[in-house]
């Protein structure tokens, strides 16, 4: 079997293929033309970030089994259209962490002291001292915007350099972030504390633009920014603004919307006070090591094995199990990330109840499905079918499963129960004829929906005239409803609405609907 490496790489991984007895090639900076004619001859695809691994590559991939992801990020290869042809797609989201910490922590010191400026200044044959005074960073306070892998060992060596660290992250329990000796605080709290502000964030619907204006206004006027995460979580015409206005002192950025970046996709460039990395962040050769050897292993575990290890779209089970709760698995994930998009709050007990036949079965894999669903939505590549479990423990959230032999109105049902610090949600699912999920209540609302694709739910007063005015504003939008189901509350006047659409909801449109007479909450949600 073959496998191509398409970027550049640490060659130990080309040694971990051809030792499993793979062909390996190596061919690097390959033109999107040039790779989807190759593409046909490989049955494994390893990348990083730079090959886009598009439908259409994939579509013409005649013999692709496995595309193996060297760092965590999946944003260049098409998930669904890979899943749609049975392609595994795998990452290694542990290799790059403490390097891309760092990193964050070398954009702090640069920013500090000039030194990147210091740099260009002397190398254009100037000995400018006044020009780049700095300042100290002991007893300055850290904050962290998004306290996960990444964020909690930039903390750790803030610390190590006497500064104060306050981190903010709704999804993070309290005591879990008392334990790195970190203070949980608000967003707002962050922006006006913080000397300095680290992100450490996956770019998800929740955190797209989430640092923009209002963040940088709130923001000292001496203090700096950082992102080493994902372009797109900052809003980097804001912060040029914010930038040049002097709302903030200064700024770095190793990724960006926009990648590769340039003065003409990104005016930040021309500015200052402003210090950049072309996405540096995992670019050490220990974690390039790490990653390499590791997705290298999974990659020939996969094509010599059948073995599927920290795969995003397929879950690490044997073909028997599959067969048997193949389609409670599709369940359990949707319902997963159904739970996570209306919680309000962060995560702190699931009660998974398994009913009727469903109760007889080897249900773990749907258990590890629902929680990969349930972290999807704030976590995005960083979860998988093998560490979610694992991350429900670091973030001491309780996974209470039960069984029981009876079913009231279906022949299976799965009831899972999510208590966050906020209030408790229950979800119901079922699956019908062979594997078709359906969500079958939510809360107290019974109702029979195919959850899919991008949708509106709606909280309303069971009156006439609701569905014709939300009709009429999606369309006055644009937004196609392909299926629309009403679910009623037992003996009250309030009823649910669940609309899958064509396009998702923007932001704008949603406040619109919740504008409407008669609409007490909506909520935009995607299943990808
Ligand atoms: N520049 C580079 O080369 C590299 C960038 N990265 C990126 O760094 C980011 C962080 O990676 P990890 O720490 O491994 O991920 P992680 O999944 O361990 O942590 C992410 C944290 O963000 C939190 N979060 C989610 N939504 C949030 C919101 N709206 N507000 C505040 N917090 C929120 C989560 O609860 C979680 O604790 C990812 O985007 C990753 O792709 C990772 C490696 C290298
Ligand atoms: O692992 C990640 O998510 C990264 O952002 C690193 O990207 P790279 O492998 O350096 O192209």
């Amino acid at each position: 079997m073959k496998v191509l490496i398409s970027d550049s790489m640490s060659p130990l991984g080309e040694k971990i293929l051809t030792d499993a007895g793979l062909e390996v090639d190596v061919k690097t900076g390959l033109t999107p033309d040039e790779l989807k004619e190759v593409i046909g001859e490989y049955d494994g695809l390893v990348v990083r970030s730079a090959t886009k691994a598009t439908a259409e590559i994939i579509d013409a991939a005649e013999n692709l089994k496995v595309i193996g992801r060297a760092g965590i990020g999946l944003d260049n290869v098409d998930i669904p259209a890979a899943s749609q042809k049975g392609i595994v797609v795998m990452n290694a989201p542990d290799g790059n962490a403490t390097t891309a910490a760092e990193h964050a922590i070398g954009m702090m010191m640069s920013l500090s002291r000039n030194i990147p400026q210091a740099t260009a200044s002397m190398k254009e044959g100037k000995w400018e001292k006044k020009s780049f005074m700095g300042r100290e960073l002991t007893g300055k306070t850290l904050g962290i915007f998004g306290i996960g892998r990444i964020g909690a060992i930039a903390a750790n060596r803030a610390q190590g350099l006497k500064m104060k660290v306050i981190a903010y992250d709704p999804h993070m329990p309290k005591e879990m972030v008392d334990k790195l000796g970190v203070e949980l605080v608000s967003v707002e709290e962050l922006a006006k504390r913080a000397d300095y502000i680290t992100v450490h964030v996956p770019l998800t619907k929740e955190t797209a633009n989430a640092l923009s204006t209002e963040f940088f206004t709130n923001m000292k006027k001496d203090a700096m920014f950082i992102d080493c995460a994902r372009g797109g979580v900052c809003d980097e015409e804001a912060l040029y603004k914010a930038l040049v206005d002097g709302e903030i002192a200064g700024a770095a950025l190793d990724v960006f919307a926009q990648e590769p970046t340039t003065k003409e996709n990104c005016p930040l460039l021309g500015l200052k006070n402003f210090i950049c990395t072309p996405h540096l962040g995992a670019s050490t050769t220990e974690a390039q090591e790490n990653v390499a050897t590791a997705i290298a292993a999974q990659v020939a575990e996969y094509l010599t094995k059948g073995v599927v290890v920290n795969a995003v779209n397929v879950p690490s089970v044997s073909d028997d199990v599959l067969a048997q709760v193949g389609p409670y698995i599709n369940l359990g994930e949707m319902l997963g990330s159904l739970h996570m998009q209306i919680a309000k709050g962060g995560v702190e007990e699931v009660s998974i109840e398994y009913s009727g036949e469903l109760a007889e079965l080897n249900t773990s894999p749907v258990t590890v499905a629902f929680l990969k669903g349930l972290f999807t939505p704030i976590l995005k590549d960083a979860v998988n079918y093998v560490n979610a479990p694992v991350i429900a423990r670091d973030r001491g959230i309780r996974v209470i499963e039960s069984r029981s032999d009876s079913s009231s109105d279906f022949v299976n049902v799965l009831r899972i129960k999510v208590v966050t610090n906020e209030g408790e949600n229950v979800l119901v699912g079922t699956v019908f004829g062979k594997n078709e999920p359906r969500l079958v209540r939510l809360n107290t609302f019974r109702l029979e929906a195919q959850a899919a694709g991008p949708m509106l739910l709606v909280y309303n007063n069971d009156v006439p005239g609701v569905i014709g005015a939300l009709g009429t504003i999606l369309g006055k939008n644009g937004v196609n409803i392909s299926r629309m189901t009403v679910g009623r509350e037992d003996a009250s006047s309030q009823n649910i609405i669940l609309c899958s659409t064509d396009s998702v909801i923007s932001k704008e449109l949603l406040e619109e609907v919740k504008q409407l007479d008669n609409i007490d909450d909506a909520l935009a949600l995607e299943l990808v």
